[in-house]
């Protein structure tokens, strides 16, 4: 099929990608040149494994990038893949996808054949009902249903496995109205490639179902986290390993093992995000949600926690503490909602100088925080090297192997918030729920 695909960011090229590769001609449209540059030069906008090689393959060929919305045209299904972003308040601000819509609009308008816009953004129920589809019959002057179909199909991949994740999935969701089954079997085609190489169920579904089966995902995943945080904090009190406790209750298969590291708490670009989204949509619909809050809160409060035992072993201020990891998780250079930011912020605040390294996330870190006074280092061994304490703040695979680097610290006080470190001999570990 040709298909556009509104926005190239993580989802977006991701999802591209991997269309073309299973033979679709996709075309990126993109407001950011630097992006659309990147996407037909063949290389990733974006650190995400097997990407580049997805790109350079396809560039050229059956993928293409644009600024230019009239593409649009020439594609039978366009998805909406733009950023929904929180406000202040926590609800997702949705002027990214009302503009976007807009300028689909606009194209589809001028176009003959039949078309089908797919919401694979994550938008609160009623979001395409309420936004999307009325800014497409205004712009289109007809009611959409007739020429112009809509669907939501959102998207689970994870950050650092996003192409083997969209390759992969468990489920599809899709969300149509009214059992549109012309918007089905348009979806059932896009995905053919997928369904046959890995089989996953495929949920047939309304649009808000779909739109909230995105959030109910998110917000069950998030919770499980800051549930066995909440258990590993009691652990601790009780000098109980709260990995032991995890590695038998996931045997339970009510339970499942995946999602029970305890430690710092979840960040990233969604689950803050998206559990703040929903807290906020459900009070707006006269619901307080006191389990969603409490995640939040739970959450919250383990950086906090970290802090804390650091300052039980070393005095904070005036202390050289070398901070392991500024991305949200390991296999991305993404710091948006990383644990790592407040982390590096209540070092500062207690007076201490921080010094951090990151194997991929340096330059994210010092562009989206240039405000944040630390020096960076090239190596874990640099950052450790006279340092008077060590927080481990994300699991990167490298952190484990560290041994003799921690002989070079002026004190070897480390506090690792992720079960990441091995070593425990001649140095002073403290895990954060064991
Ligand atoms: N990042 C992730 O792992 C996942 C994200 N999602 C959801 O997918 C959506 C997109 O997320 P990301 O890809 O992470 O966002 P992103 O911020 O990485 O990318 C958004 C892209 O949209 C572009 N853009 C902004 N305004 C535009 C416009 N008017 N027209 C065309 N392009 C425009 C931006 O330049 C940017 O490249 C969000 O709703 C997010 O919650 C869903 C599943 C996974
Ligand atoms: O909506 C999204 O964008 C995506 O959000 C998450 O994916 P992602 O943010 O890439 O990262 P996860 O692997 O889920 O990790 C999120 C956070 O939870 C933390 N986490 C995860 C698992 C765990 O056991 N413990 C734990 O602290 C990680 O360190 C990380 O900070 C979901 O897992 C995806 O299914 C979803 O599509």
């Amino acid at each position: 099929m040709d298909v556009s695909i509104i926005g190239s960011g993580y989802v977006g090229t991701t999802v591209a990608a991997c269309l073309a590769d299973d033979g679709h001609d996709v075309v990126n449209v993109d407001i950011d040149e630097e992006i659309v540059a990147a996407i037909n030069e063949g290389h990733s906008p974006i650190h995400e494994p097997g990407l580049d090689d997805l790109l350079a393959e396809h560039a050229g060929g059956r993928l293409r990038a644009t600024t230019d919305y009239a593409a649009v045209r020439e594609t039978d299904v366009t998805f909406l893949a733009v950023g929904t972003p929180s406000r202040d308040d926590g609800s997702i601000d949705t002027g990214v996808v009302e503009a976007a819509t807009q300028s689909l609009g606009e194209q589809l308008g001028a176009k003959d054949d039949d078309h089908l816009v797919v919401v694979k953004s994550t938008v609160v129920p009623g979001t395409t009902d309420e936004l999307v589809i009325p800014a497409l019959e205004a712009a289109l002057g007809e009611p959409v249903g007739e020429s112009v179909h809509v669907a939501v199909n959102p998207e689970f991949l994870q950050m650092g496995s996003a192409v083997e994740n969209f390759r992969t999935p468990q489920k599809i969701v899709f969300g149509v109205d009214d059992g549109d089954q012309w918007a089905l079997d348009r979806l059932h085609e896009l995905y053919a490639g997928v369904v046959e190489a890995a089989d996953p169920a495929v949920v047939e579904t309304g649009l808000r179902e779909g739109e909230m089966i995105k959030y109910a995902n998110n917000a069950f995943l998030a919770s499980k986290v800051s549930l066995i945080n909440d258990i590993g904090n009691v652990c601790k009190e009780f000098d109980v390993d709260a990995y032991e406790v995890a590695d038998a209750i996931g045997l339970d298969d009510r339970i499942g093992e995946r999602f029970l590291r305890s430690g710092l708490g979840w960040g990233g670009s969604c689950f803050p995000k998206d559990v703040a989204a929903i807290i906020a949509a459900a009070e707006g619909a006269g619901y307080e949600p006191p389990m969603l809050t409490a995640a939040v809160e739970v959450n919250d409060r383990q950086p906090e926690r970290l802090l804390d035992l650091l300052a039980d072993h070393t005095d904070l201020d005036g202390a050289r503490v070398a901070v392991l990891g500024l991305s949200f998780k390991p296999g991305t250079d993404d710091v948006r909602g990383s644990r790592a930011i407040p982390v590096v912020e209540g070092l500062r605040e207690r007076g201490a100088t921080v010094v951090a390294y990151d194997p991929v996330a340096t330059g994210k870190f010092r562009e989206k925080h240039p405000d944040v006074d630390i020096e960076f280092a090239d190596s874990a061994a640099a950052a450790l090297d006279g340092a008077d304490a060590c927080a481990v703040v994300t699991d990167w695979d490298e952190f484990a192997a560290l041994d003799a680097e921690f002989d070079s610290m002026a004190s070897p006080v480390v506090v690792d918030g992720r079960h990441v470190v091995e070593r425990r001999e001649g140095i002073t570990y403290e895990g954060l729920t064991w």
